[in-house]
């Protein structure tokens, strides 16, 4: 005997509409990019604050100070666009990747720590 259920409301005990909702790690060697690479970064540019290091673009960014840190969250926002307007995807991952590295930097210029801004994204989350 074949039952088909419609559901209302939810199933999980988290309050979302199914338990399987979340990714599993499965040590996939295959992936070309690690996992946490965003935290890594973070804590590197952390260390930088705290170890300055010679030839360091993050200690270079922290001693010119937050304008510059500024101008190039800006600078690094139209390049994504001119990107974006070019279609190249290439060059979005590139500016991408430029970008969310001098927000990492800002935060840390400001003393904020990455999780309160995963905190702020998970409350947003309509499933948690
Ligand atoms: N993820 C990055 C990263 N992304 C981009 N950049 C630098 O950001 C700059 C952006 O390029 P631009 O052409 O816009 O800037 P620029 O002409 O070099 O410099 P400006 O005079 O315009 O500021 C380049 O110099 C990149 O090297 C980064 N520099 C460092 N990191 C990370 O920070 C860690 C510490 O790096 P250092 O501080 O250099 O030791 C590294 O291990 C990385 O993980």
């Amino acid at each position: 005997m074949l039952l088909q259920v419609e559901q209302v409301g939810v199933a999980c005990h988290t309050g979302a509409r199914s338990c399987f909702y979340r990714s599993v790690d499965l040590g996939d060697d295959s992936l070309n990019y690690r996992r946490e690479v965003i935290h890594e970064v973070y804590r590197s540019i952390l260390d930088r604050k705290e170890n300055p290091k010679d030839g360091s673009y993050t200690n270079y960014l922290f001693d010119e100070g937050v304008d510059k840190i500024l101008k190039k969250i800006g600078e690094e926002s139209s390049e994504i666009i001119i990107g974006a307007k070019n279609d190249d995807h290439e060059n979005i991952a590139m500016e991408t990747a430029d970008l969310v590295y001098h927000i990492l930097v800002l935060l840390a210029e400001k003393n904020m720590p990455i999780e309160r801004v995963k905190e702020v994204l998970t409350e947003r989350m309509k499933e948690k």
